[in-house]
């Protein structure tokens, strides 16, 4: 049986409001090289803050570090150097109340399969030392759409009922910070769609989330601040709203009348890329500060093509995400 973390826990409730949810400065990680693998830097120097309150994103490509990060907050893996506080007690020297104020989704579905959703929460609760009469395990099983699951054994249950009884879990002892490693892999839309109402619910009462996702849209769409680390050092961290304004790309997709074997001659060498597609379709993807888009339209007029149709797309988090771990590429190559 684990210890629980309520043991010998300080009652402490002086850090009820910290400006900062969480934050890490110089944070790094070396895992130390291993059956013939040479040692990795995982983390490099990274210095964030988490907001309280915020809905954050964390995203990188595969390998970037996400993972270590939040093993680290989680207290599975040992920082190599820097500091990072959780609801502003130090990870090591107030262990017991940092791990208080986070609940953690992990990315594997570690269930225990002999157990039904409401003994895993109650033996969860247990381990938090949260009073019997404290206790929300229906009313938590209910919110992620488990309730008619509580007495089935977890072997019973689909990949997206266990993730979402994960989300459960981790909310046992009610943290001010939720946070979520990749919670929608395997999760079918509408289950999706159930789980973040959920979540936002959440954030809305308060709670702090933080996400890792490769679902860029999904990050887009929830989280108001947005990290991005590439091969274990942070890109960029900012609202996601600040970013996406910053990226100068926009693109515009002109269908004409006519039917094209190629790009127009008038139409090329004016500092925008234009292609051809399905013989009528022509997309322009242009920097708004250096082509203005009536210039393009009046060239498309030049070259005496009739315009039946017209869209124009912005940025979005993943073109600015694959912009920025490309240029972080190139500085590294
Ligand atoms: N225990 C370990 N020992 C050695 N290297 C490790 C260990 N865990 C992770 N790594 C390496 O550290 C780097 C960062 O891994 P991490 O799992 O944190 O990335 P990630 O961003 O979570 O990736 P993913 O999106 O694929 O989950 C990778 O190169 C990985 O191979």
């Amino acid at each position: 049986m684990t210890a629980s973390i309520a043991q010998n826990e300080p009652k402490d409730t002086s850090n009820s409001t910290p400006k900062a949810a969480i934050e890490v400065k110089n944070l790094s990680k070396t895992y130390k090289s291993a059956y013939g693998q040479p040692e990795k830097h995982a983390l490099n120097d990274v210095s964030l803050t988490i907001p309280q309150g915020s809905f954050f994103a964390l995203l990188g490509p595969n390998g970037a570090g996400k993972s270590t990060f939040i093993n680290i907050l989680a207290g599975l893996v040992v920082k190599t150097s820097g500091e990072a506080r959780i609801w502003d007690y130090d990870i090591e020297d107030q262990m017991r109340a940092a791990r208080r104020s986070i609940g953690i989704v992990p990315q594997e579905l570690n269930l225990d399969p002999f157990f039904t959703p409401r003994e895993l929460m109650e033996v969860q609760a247990g381990l938090y030392g949260v009073p019997k009469n404290q206790r929300r395990t229906d009313e938590i099983l209910d919110a992620v759409g488990l309730a008619d699951k509580a007495s089935s054994y977890a072997r019973t249950l689909s990949g997206g009922m266990r993730r979402r009884l994960l989300v459960a879990k981790a909310m046992v002892h009610s943290p001010p910070i939720l946070v979520l490693d990749e919670p929608t892999a395997g999760v079918d839309i509408e289950l999706r769609m159930q789980l973040w109402d959920y979540v936002r619910e959440l954030n809305r009462q308060g709670t702090t989330v933080l996400l890792t996702t490769h679902y860029l849209e999904e990050a887009e769409e929830l989280c108001d601040k947005v990290a991005i680390i590439n091969h274990g050092r942070l890109v960029a961290c900012d609202e996601t709203q600040t970013l996406l304004s910053k990226m100068d790309a926009k693109e515009l997709s002109v269908t004409v009348s006519e039917t094209l074997s190629e790009v127009p001659d008038i139409l090329r060498g004016h500092g925008y890329k234009v292609a051809l597609h399905h013989n009528n379709q022509l997309s322009f993807q242009y920097s708004p500060s250096k082509v203005e888009i009536a210039k393009i339209l009046d060239l498309v007029s030049q070259a005496k093509l009739t315009v039946s149709d017209l869209t124009t797309k912005e940025s979005d988090l993943e073109d600015l995400f694959l912009q920025l771990t490309r240029e972080d590429n190139a500085k590294i190559a």
